[in-house]
């Protein structure tokens, strides 16, 4: 009993002295753009600070093995910390490295990716390539914007998740959506503030288009006749279409129907893709222009080849494939998506195309060899990787199956599935890792977009 107390006593003492302000040197940046430091050992994410800087920070959440804290004062900064371009920096949980200079964002990315590979995967790429990077600003062409009525912070709210909370940042403009819709905010907080249903309104979806931007709005409750000729006056003065959703994904359409329809294209291939506002597409469409080509380059496509295009989507990398002259099978696990690929295929009269619906997170050996022999694979999975898919390849000591691409070229939005995935690859498929690099696909955000090539031996 008597130890019981002391020990809780001596922790609310640990803890009060946590949250005094002390003082620490940042050795390095972790996934999620924080500095990490060590202090008597234990390993402290301190908010706002930046690699090799003495700052002043005070812990807001201590644990037995690590603390998560804020930075109050930056006594030595980094000389490549830079001041944020977005006044809701700090607030907005939407960017975590605005405050670091934007090619060392990308550097800091791409150690990311070496340590995952190395610390996980126990790999080396045998040659990085060069990040792909874009415009820092207004790059972001899909988005979900959250929706909040607050009586007391003066109306409806529009925006991003503050940092760690489930609130609704108060902000009037965006410096990482495209200018347009940055610009639609304040209208759109204004129109919601307006709408009886106001408190019913959760989220708007946001997607943007060569020619055509979508609102999608959530819908709990029935718009009324006043509610619709309010969206309609919004539709019409500010060109962006308003689409509603009342349940689930089917239920997402047009309140008044007319407008262009949302597409992207790929003019180095001649494509164009038509897509939904709630379908999945690549956010920034002109990293993805970059991707598209380096995935080519790494891929090298040949007329008369069999390839894969694994989680294909609406055909974003199976479609280019195709102009090579190479078949391609292309296999998605979203059945909408799946159809919208089979149209777009048609759309642009590529002939040598089949796409698949199937859930590559249960594929089997005995699945994979139904599909046939492919030479080479372009492989884009979700966060979670593509596991199964790795181990369903012959081990490297079968000299026997023939179903094992001789390239895959593996494009990764998790630094961390891509280095599991990589060490099932070269440690028991007979593959060598022979490049990978960073695509700054998010700027400003810690997300670590990638691309790796696998040849086998
Ligand atoms: C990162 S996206 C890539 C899509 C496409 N390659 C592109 O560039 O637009 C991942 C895709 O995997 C699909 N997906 C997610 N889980 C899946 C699963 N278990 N089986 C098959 N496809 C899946 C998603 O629907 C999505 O289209
Ligand atoms: S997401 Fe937009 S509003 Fe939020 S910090 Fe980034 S630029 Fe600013």
């Amino acid at each position: 009993m008597r130890n019981n107390r002391q020990r809780s006593s001596n922790l609310s003492f640990a803890a009060r002295a946590a949250q005094a302000p002390r003082i620490a040197t940042i050795e390095s940046l972790d996934q999620e753009g924080r500095g990490v430091t060590h202090v008597d050992g234990k390993v402290i994410f301190v908010e706002g600070a930046l690699p090799f800087e003495e700052v002043k920070f005070v812990s807001h959440h201590v644990k037995a093995t690590y603390e998560l804290a804020t930075t109050v004062e930056v006594i030595k900064p980094s000389s490549q910390r830079v001041t944020p371009g977005c006044v809701y920096f700090g607030t907005c949980g939407g960017c975590a490295m605005q405050h670091l200079e934007f090619s060392a964002q990308v550097a800091a990315k791409q150690r990311m990716l070496e340590a995952d590979l190395w610390h996980i995967g126990r790999v080396r790429p045998e040659k990085m390539l060069p990040p792909i990077q874009g415009t820092p600003w207004h790059y972001r062409h899909k988005a979900r914007l959250r929706v909040r009525y607050v009586e007391k912070k003066g109306g409806v709210l529009v925006g991003f998740n503050e940092k760690g909370t489930s609130y609704v940042t108060h902000m009037d403009s965006c410096e990482v959506l495209t200018q347009p819709v940055s610009d639609l905010i304040v209208p759109l907080k204004a129109l919601i503030g307006q709408l009886s249903i106001k408190q019913s309104v959760p989220q708007i979806e946001l997607a943007v288009g060569e020619d055509a931007t979508v609102l999608v709005f959530r819908i709990m409750e029935a718009l009324t006749d006043a509610d619709v000729a309010l969206l309609q006056t919004f539709e019409y003065t500010y060109g962006a279409q308003v689409w509603t959703q009342t349940k689930g994904p089917d239920t997402v359409k047009p309140l008044f129907s007319h407008g262009d329809k949302l597409h992207y294209s790929l003019p180095e291939y001649n494509l164009q893709y038509p897509f939904s506002p709630i379908e999945f597409t690549q956010v920034n469409p002109a990293i993805n222009r970059v991707m598209i080509r380096r995935a080519m380059q790494l891929l090298q496509p040949q007329a008369g080849e069999r390839i894969a295009d694994f989680f294909c989507g609406l055909g974003n990398f199976t479609l280019p494939i195709a102009r090579s002259g190479a078949s391609v099978y292309g296999v998605e696990g979203a059945q909408a998506l799946v159809k919208r690929a089979v149209e777009n295929a048609q759309l642009n009269q590529v002939s040598q195309v089949e796409f698949a619906e199937s859930d590559l997170f249960d594929m089997t050996t005995e699945s994979l060899q139904a599909l046939g022999a492919f030479d080479k694979w372009l492989v884009d999975p979700p966060r979670d990787g593509a596991m199964a898919l790795m181990k369903a390849l012959p081990d490297a000591e079968d000299t026997v199956a023939t179903h094992a691409p001789t390239r895959i070229v593996y494009v990764s939005c998790n630094p961390a599935t891509l280095a599991r995935d990589a060490a099932i690859l070269t440690q028991y498929k007979g593959y060598r890792l022979t490049a990978a690099g960073v695509m700054n696909m998010f700027p400003h955000t810690a997300h670590v977009e990638s691309i790796a090539l696998f040849e086998k031996i």
